[in-house]
């Protein structure tokens, strides 16, 4: 048993989602944040767009920045971070069997009063999107900040249809995976600069 993975593993199979602190060291958190900072310094991000083509930015919807992250030709940071992914996608595979066969991530940077609006990860056309996985990169995250992430659930002690929010704060290290297909969730708009590595685990 991992002891960091298994509760992850327990979220999601109980309730749609986990979430784990210290998936990522402090030292891999700043090593990662820096590269963002100097990959994005080097004009390499752009404006995130919707929908499988990402041809459409619409920054009423989300106003993010990102870089996905390539494994041929990763940084060495980002080469321990896909690593560390790799032995979670592992370890999912021998508990739960979902099937998982690959991984895709990106670099984010919300830029102060940006967001993501409400929406569900899976495009309609492309249902292997099984998990969707975020690790923050900011170090000293206030509550004042803002900047958290919203999961919508639905409340089952409650009639049927209504839902409950959980507000989760984008805090370095901390790791969130939730079901893509069935956790809808949004983006508030936050004070400072707010990083992640943002990614999908797959089937097929
Ligand atoms: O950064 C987050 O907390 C969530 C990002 C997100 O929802 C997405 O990129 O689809
Ligand atoms: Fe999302």
């Amino acid at each position: 048993m991992n002891p960091q993975f298994e509760p992850i593993i327990d979220g999601i199979l109980e309730h749609g989602y986990g979430i784990v602190d210290d998936f990522l060291t402090a030292t891999d958190v700043s090593a990662l944040a820096q590269r963002l900072r100097q990959r994005r310094q080097a004009g390499e991000f752009k404006a995130a767009g919707i929908g499988n083509q990402q041809v459409l930015v619409e920054n009423k919807i989300r106003g993010d920045e990102i870089l996905w992250i390539d494994e041929a030709t990763a940084t060495p940071e980002e080469t321990v971070f896909l690593r560390r992914i790799g032995e979670f996608v592992d370890y999912v595979n021998q508990t739960c069997y979902l099937g998982l066969r690959d991984y895709e991530f990106h670099y984010a940077l919300y830029p102060p009063g940006t967001f993501y609006k409400r929406h569900l990860d899976q495009f309609r056309s492309d249902s292997r999107r099984k998990l969707s996985v975020i690790c923050y990169l900011n170090t000293d995250w206030q509550e004042t900040d803002g900047g958290q992430l919203a999961l919508f659930l639905p409340d089952s002690d409650k009639a049927a249809g209504s839902e409950r929010e959980l507000t989760i704060q984008p805090i370095g290290g901390r790791l969130v995976c939730f079901e893509s297909g069935r956790l809808e969730h949004e983006v508030r708009p936050a004070s400072r600069d707010r990083l992640s590595v943002t990614g999908w685990l797959k089937t097929g």
